[in-house]
């Protein structure tokens, strides 16, 4: 998978050369590049900005350097990805049907917004979705496309080292993940569940998912619906 990301801030991206993905990149799992929007101004001020038509609050993103920049990066297998408080909510299901993308670009935003033609004409090359990470609001795109990175590049086949891990993870069978629990069995007059340490693997998988569904009705009662 190849993944771009325009911003005005790439400095914020340099945690992507470590980690798990740092790895992946490493290995040619995943190819990354990050884009610095500023690059494509054609202003001594390098100008990514101006006021809203129409007036109102704040600043809004100009189309020129989005569209010099978009040129550069997409293809005919591009998904565009805007982060948006606007956007469809992002979930493990997204993740899912984004890992078997084989090109992400992820535009980031800044001050109120991206003018609304880069939408349109991102659309005339590529698909576009608007994605949010839910209701409550963030100063742009950036820490939004991170976690969508992540959330995808995990499910890239060899990034993560089990594949089972994947397997039994929140939300990956619509509910939220059972206790955990490791050495020692006692920790400040704290115990381990006995059934785990029964070594009955019907009876700890029951449990399990007797877990699984009393912390979702608990928690997330809306993930029952
Ligand atoms: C009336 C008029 C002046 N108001 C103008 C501001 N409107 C809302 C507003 C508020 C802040 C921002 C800052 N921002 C810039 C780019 C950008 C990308 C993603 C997100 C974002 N926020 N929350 C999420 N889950 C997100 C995701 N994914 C936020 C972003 C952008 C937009 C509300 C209306």
């Amino acid at each position: 998978m190849r993944i771009d990301i325009v911003t005005i801030f790439p400095e914020f991206f340099s945690v992507l050369d470590v980690s798990l993905l740092g790895r992946a990149r490493e290995s040619g799992l995943i190819e990354l590049a990050v884009h610095d929007l500023r690059d494509f101004t054609r202003d001594r001020h390098r100008t990514v900005d101006d006021t809203p038509y129409g007036g109102g609050a704040g600043m809004v993103m100009k189309p020129e350097p989005w569209g010099e920049a978009l040129d550069s990066i997409l293809d005919t297998e591009s998904i565009v990805i805007f982060p948006s408080p606007a956007g469809e909510l992002f979930t493990q299901a997204t993740a899912q049907e984004l890992a078997s993308e084989k090109h992400l670009v992820f535009g980031c935003g800044r001050y109120e917004g991206i003018d609304e033609r880069v939408v349109e004409y991102a659309a005339t090359r590529a698909r576009v979705r608007l994605m949010s990470m839910g209701d409550y609001v963030l100063n742009g795109g950036e820490v939004a496309a991170m976690a969508m990175i992540e959330a995808v590049g995990r499910l890239i086949p060899g990034v993560i080292g089990n594949p089972q891990s994947l397997v039994e993870e929140s939300h990956s069978d619509g509910l939220l993940e059972y206790p955990s629990y490791t050495k020692p069995a006692q920790w400040r007059g704290l115990e381990v569940p006995p059934v785990l340490l029964s070594g009955h693997h019907g009876a700890i998988a029951a449990w399990r998912r007797e877990q699984q569904l009393e912390r979702t009705r608990r928690i997330r009662p809306d993930l029952l619906d």
